[in-house]
C-alpha cells in the first residue's frame, strides 16, 4: 500500500489503490453542483452526477458504506437548493437506493450515519446550508469547525473526489483530511492525470474562452494565465467581457452599469485595467446581443450599447471562431451569454461548434458549457477532454496549487499519526 501516488506540483496524494478502504464507513466529498433553471428550479445538466458513478460503485463493491457530501450553489443565488433532485438522479444512474438525508450534521444525520449497514449509501443535504462551510480558512482551522468535529468521529476514512471544488479551502474539503485517513477518488485521479497529459504549455497558439458569471474567479484565473504567459489569446464573454469592456473605457449604458454595480463588479475594473496594461492578450466582443425595453432583441456595437447585454453579437462570433479555428489548444469555460434563455444561446453554441470542429485539442469545463454538449457520448475523446471542473480546472491549468489537494498531501504525510 502507499506505492502508487499521483504527483501534482510536487504534492503526493494517495489514490484509492493506495489505501485499504475495504469494509469501512467512508465520507466521500463529491461535487454535484449543477446548473439550475432559475424559473423552474430543475437541474439543467446531470453530467457531474453521472461522473461519480464509477467511484461510488467501486467503493460499494469493496463492502464500504458511504456517505456522500456536496454543495450546490451559493447563498442568495437561485441555484442554492437542496440535493433532493440530485439524490433521485443518483438513484437512477446507480440502479439502487441512495438514501437522501435532509440534514448535514444535526442529530438526525448523525443517527442515520451511525446506524448504517455495510453496502449502504446516504447523500447528505447541501453542505453550504452550514454557514461554516463558506469560510475560506486553512485546513488546521477547519479541522476545528463544528461541521468537521461533529462528523469525523463517525467515519473510518475520507475520499475527496470533488475536483471541481478543489480550489476552495472550505471545511468539507480541507478539514476532514486533517483527522481521517484520506485519498482522492477516481474523478479527481482521472482529471489530474488527463490534464497533465493533454495540457502542454509548449502548444501554440493556446486560446482560452472565458465567460459566465463568476467574475472574481475568472479575474483571478486571467491574472494567473497572464502572469505565467500561458495564453496566446483570451476571448471573453458573459459578465467578464463586460468588465473588460469597462476597463477599456467603453460606455455600456445605464442599465448594464446598474446590473454590474448590483453584483459588486465595478470595484474590479481597476484590476482588469491592470491586466490590460500589463499586456494581457484579452479580446472583448465587438458587438453584443441585447434586450431592449419592451423585450425587443437587437445586436449593438460594443461602443454603442443601450440595451441589457445578454449574449455576444454575430460579428464577435465570427472573429472568435477564426481565432478558435487556428488554435492548437482551446480551453473553454463559462457561457458567452444567458444560455438559460433560448434566445441567448447562439453565441455559446457557435463558439462550441467551432471548437469541436477545430483541429486543436479542446478542454471544456464548467457546468453551463458542458450542458450545451447535450451528453458527451458523441464527443471524440482523443480530441476533447470534458472536465468536471470549472474554476478549479482553470486554476489547475494556470499552475495554482489547489487547497483541497494540498490538504490531502498534508494528510498523507501525517498519516502515521492517524
Ligand atoms: N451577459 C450576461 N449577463 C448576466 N449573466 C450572464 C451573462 N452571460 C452569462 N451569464 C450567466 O453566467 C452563468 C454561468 O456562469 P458560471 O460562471 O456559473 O459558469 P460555469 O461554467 O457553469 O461555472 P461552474 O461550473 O464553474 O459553476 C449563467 O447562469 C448565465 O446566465
Ligand atoms: O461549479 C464550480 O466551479 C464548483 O462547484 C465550485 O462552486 P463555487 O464556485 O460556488 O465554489
Amino acid at each position: 500500500m502507499g506505492i502508487l501516488l499521483i504527483k501534482i506540483n510536487n504534492l503526493q496524494i494517495p489514490t484509492l489503490d493506495d489505501v485499504d478502504f475495504v469494509g469501512k464507513k467512508l465520507l466521500v466529498r463529491i461535487d454535484i453542483n449543477s446548473p439550475v433553471d432559475p424559473k423552474t428550479g430543475e437541474l439543467l445538466d446531470d453530467s457531474r452526477i453521472k461522473a461519480y458513478i464509477p467511484t461510488i460503485k467501486e467503493l460499494l463493491e469493496k463492502g464500504n458504506s458511504i456517505v456522500l457530501i456536496s454543495h450546490q450553489g451559493r447563498p442568495g443565488d437561485s441555484d442554492f437548493i437542496s440535493l433532493n433532485e440530485h439524490a433521485n438522479l443518483l438513484n437512477k444512474y446507480l440502479g439502487f437506493n441512495v438514501e437522501f438525508v435532509e440534514d448535514v450534521m444535526g442529530p438526525y444525520a448523525r443517527e442515520k450515519i451511525k446506524n448504517m449497514n455495510k453496502g449502504e449509501i446516504i447523500l447528505l443535504d447541501n453542505v453550504r446550508f452550514v454557514s461554516e462551510e463558506l469560510i475560506e480558512a486553512p485546513p488546521s482551522q477547519h479541522a476545528k469547525s463544528y461541521l468537521v468535529r461533529r462528523l469525523y468521529p463517525l467515519f473510518e476514512g475520507y475520499v475527496n473526489d470533488a475536483f471541481a471544488a478543489s480550489h476552495r479551502s472550505q471545511a468539507s474539503l480541507v478539514g476532514f483530511p486533517m483527522l481521517l485517513k484520506s485519498s482522492v477518488g477516481r474523478v479527481m485521479e482521472r482529471e489530474v492525470s488527463a490534464l497533465a497529459k493533454v495540457f502542454n504549455p509548449e502548444d501554440f497558439p493556446k486560446v482560452f474562452v472565458l465567460g459566465g458569471g463568476k467574475v472574481l474567479d475568472s479575474l483571478r484565473i486571467i491574472e494567473n494565465l497572464v502572469k505565467r504567459r500561458l495564453a496566446d489569446r483570451i476571448l471573453t464573454g458573459g459578465l467578464i467581457a463586460e468588465l473588460f469592456a469597462l476597463a477599456k473605457g467603453l460606455d455600456l449604458g445605464r442599465e448594464n452599469m446598474q446590473i454590474l454595480e448590483k453584483k459588486g463588479l465595478i470595484s474590479l475594473v481597476p484590476r482588469a485595467r491592470r491586466i490590460l496594461l500589463s499586456g494581457g492578450p484579452i479580446e472583448i466582443p465587438v458587438d453584443f446581443k441585447v434586450e431592449k425595453e419592451g423585450g425587443k432583441i437587437v445586436e449593438e456595437p460594443s461602443n454603442k450599447v443601450s440595451g441589457i447585454i445578454k449574449d455576444i453579437g454575430s460579428t464577435t462570433m465570427e472573429i472568435y471562431s477564426s481565432f478558435i479555428k487556428d488554435a492548437k489548444l482551446i480551453v473553454m469555460r463559462g457561457p458567452m451569454g444567458v444560455i438559460e434563455d433560448e434566445r441567448f444561446r447562439d453565441g455559446s453554441k457557435k463558439i462550441l461548434e467551432n471548437a469541436l470542429e477545430s483541429q486543436g485539442y479542446l478542454i471544456i469545463g464548467g457546468g453551463h458549457m458542458i450542458s450545451m454538449l447535450g451528453g458527451t457520448a458523441e464527443v471524440n475523446s482523443s480530441k476533447v477532454h470534458v472536465s468536471t471542473g470549472g474554476g478549479a480546472l482553470l486554476l489547475f491549468l494556470a499552475g495554482e496549487t489547489l487547497p483541497a489537494l494540498e490538504a490531502l498531501d498534508i494528510s498523507s504525510k501525517e498519516a502515521i499519526k492517524k
